[in-house]
């Protein structure tokens, strides 16, 4: 049971997984070194500055790995970073300060956190809600929870909060140290965590979320537990803020709080993790020395600096400035060579059972308002059948095919994968029972290498790690050939935003196969291909059906094109089966030239008594 590499470039079975150490080392030794030394060199006020700094910068991490990773614009990351201070300040004046109860509100405030996070979280990711309403409710999450202090009167001390009470007695050098360490730490643990497997998991979500439903990824799980992870990080960074300060304050579970942080990693650069840290410190510090001397014109230029750079460097400052020094894309720190190995002689890992009948699809109906799309469909298919599905523009057959990739799509009627019934499964769980979709214009992962996307397309099946990141997948025979044959392999590194249309198209598929589905839907493949590759898609599938034994059903316009790879055609019409049967049948039948020529009407029709018109 091995896997083998598959070219030159790809000789060696060694071990798939490789530490990724980013090359910033000379920066974390500088960093550390001023950690070190800044109760020395820097003035009182700005070492009491940066402790509050560094604790913003934490949390402005997990808002870029919120926002700037995963695409979550959430204003909601201010609200455990106070409900981790009101934690311990609750504690400390209502229950007295000891090292003991210091531990305890700090688990409080996690736990608290954690809690409030996913509920938070399973309000915003439920299967179908939008990207809006996320960021709504992450915007109502502080209103609420400022609310709720000004609720609690004496005992949260309302809108002056609670201040006063005992903590640490460590000088500010020490609070330096301790905080700044927690950056430092959190910092490289970020970056650690983002050139993981997990983290290119992430970036996916972000590009394309519909996809990943479709490589059968569950994205409501994926966020909802980055969330909670996060909540707890904030809750810490709280927790250290109201030990330093003793102060707790409505303001720092606030509305403002959060979008401030939001503007930090804008100008410091999203999805870096770097820059929004640099960003935050700049700004903290510099709002500290300035903002007493000069309240208005500061806040202004720190208003119209943010709209120069959101205009003129969408990226952010750290990004531009390392474009500026020819450093090349700043967040790549991965020098390892990426490697796709061949699984040969192994059962393939995410080949679901096979059914007695490979799609049943009955009595299907699809309405969108008063318009019937779908109208009783009613079809079984095989394995090792390539089946066919067309009709004329409009007829129906991209909304079956949604139909049978995902539970709620259809109005009515019953449909089963493998003999499962698919009930109202989302299409992740759909994927599971065994199948695989490719959509009608390529959907990959723009700002993703080749490798990356073949690699979260194993995320079903290789679980990603959050630690290392994956070199080298062992793709089945399907997904490889299509990687060989289209040149995709010679490729790997390449962003796929810079891939042809054929290209992505090929690419797509190869996704789709490396899940190892065995019942394989397919939307026009071959909408804007050359003749060339035309024939070699062509190819592939009658090889899948024959070969791999996997039912194959294509959406396709071209009837050359059906007529050479068939095994069975369906003929769609105004939402009707019109015709069941063979490549011949198809090119002999009058009904189905009728159809497209304009002038046929629906059996249902035809069979209609004039009486009952
Ligand atoms: N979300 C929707 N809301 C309303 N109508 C829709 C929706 N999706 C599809 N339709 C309608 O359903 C009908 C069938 O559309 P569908 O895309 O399934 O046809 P098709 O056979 O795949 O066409 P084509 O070959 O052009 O892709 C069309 O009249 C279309 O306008």
């Amino acid at each position: 049971m091995v896997d083998s590499p598959i070219s030159a470039k790809t000789t060696t079975n060694t071990a798939a997984r490789q530490r990724v150490f980013g090359p910033s080392i000379w920066l974390l030794l500088a960093a550390i070194v001023l950690l070190i030394v800044s109760p020395w060199v820097l003035p009182q006020f700005m070492q009491n500055t940066l402790v509050r700094s560094c604790l913003y910068a934490v949390v402005v991490i997990t808002v870029d790995l919120l926002w700037g990773y995963t695409g979550i614009l959430t204003f909601g990351q201010a609200t455990f970073f106070g409900i981790g201070a009101y934690a311990t300040g609750l504690v400390f004046t209502h229950m007295g300060f000891s090292t003991g109860m210091a531990v305890f509100a700090l688990f409080a405030g996690i736990a608290v956190s954690m809690l409030v996070a996913c509920l938070v979280g399973i309000l915003s990711f439920y299967p179908g809600a939008t990207p809006l309403y996320a960021s709504v409710v992450s915007l109502v999450l502080p209103i609420v929870m400022t609310q709720v202090i000004f609720a609690g009167g004496t005992f949260t001390g309302s809108s002056s909060g609670l201040s006063g009470y005992e903590s640490f007695d460590w000088d500010t050098s020490t609070w330096l140290w301790v905080c700044g360490g927690f950056l430092l730490i959190t910092t490289l643990l970020a970056r650690r965590f983002v050139n993981s497997d997990t983290g290119r998991l992430l970036v996916a979500i972000r590009e394309n979320e519909v996809r990943c439903d479709y490589l059968g990824i569950n994205t409501s799980r994926v966020k909802i537990l980055l969330l909670i992870a996060l909540s707890a990080v904030s809750s810490v960074a709280g927790f250290l803020y109201a030990c330093y300060g003793m102060v707790v304050a409505p303001e720092m579970a606030g509305f403002q709080f959060g979008t401030e942080m939001l503007v930090w990693v804008a100008l410091g650069g999203r999805a870096t993790i770097l820059g929004p840290v640099l960003g935050t410190l700049l700004i903290d510090v510099s709002s500290a020395y300035l903002s007493g001397d000069l309240p208005f014109v500061w806040k202004l230029f720190l208003g119209l600096s943010f709209v120069i750079v959101i205009v003129a460097l969408p990226k952010g400052l750290l990004p531009a400035l390392v474009q500026l020094v020819g450093r090349g894309k700043f967040a790549s720190s991965i020098d390892q060579k990426s490697q796709l190995l061949a699984a040969q002689n192994r059962p393939l890992k995410g080949l679901a059972a096979r059914g007695k009948v490979a799609l049943s699809v009955k009595g299907v109906v699809r309405f969108f308002g008063s318009l019937n799309v779908l109208r009783n469909v009613n079809f079984d298919a095989k394995h090792g059948e390539l089946l066919s599905l067309v009709g004329p523009n409009g007829a129906g057959k991209t909304t079956l095919m949604r139909c049978i990739s995902d539970g709620r799509e259809r109005s009515g009627g019953d449909i089963a994968i493998n003999d499962h019934a698919i009930e109202k499964l989302a299409p992740f769980e759909c994927v599971q029972l065994g199948i695989g979709r490719k959509f009608q214009t390529a959907n990959v992962f723009e700002d993703l290498t080749i490798f990356d996307a073949l690699a979260v397309a194993r995320t079903k099946i290789s679980r990603p790690s959050i630690w290392h990141r994956t070199h080298a997948i062992a793709l089945s025979p399907p997904a490889l050939s299509i990687v060989q044959t289209t040149g995709l392999d010679a490729l790997l590194e390449t962003p796929c935003r810079l891939l042809s249309h054929g290209q992505k198209q090929a690419l797509e598929l190869a996704m789709v196969l490396a899940l190892e589905p065995n019942i394989l839907l397919l939307d026009e493949p071959t909408a804007g291909l050359t003749k060339p590759e035309r024939t070699a898609i062509g190819q592939t599938l009658t090889s899948l059906a024959r070969n791999h034994q996997m039912c194959v059903v294509l959406i396709e316009h071209d009837l050359d094109f059906v007529c050479d790879i068939s095994s069975r055609v369906i003929v769609l019409h105004q939402g009707e089966i019109v015709l069941d049967g063979s490549v011949d049948d198809v090119v002999n039948s009058e009904l189905v030239r009728d159809i497209y020529s304009g002038s046929a009407a629906l059996p249902s029709q035809a069979a209609q008594k004039p009486e009952d018109v």
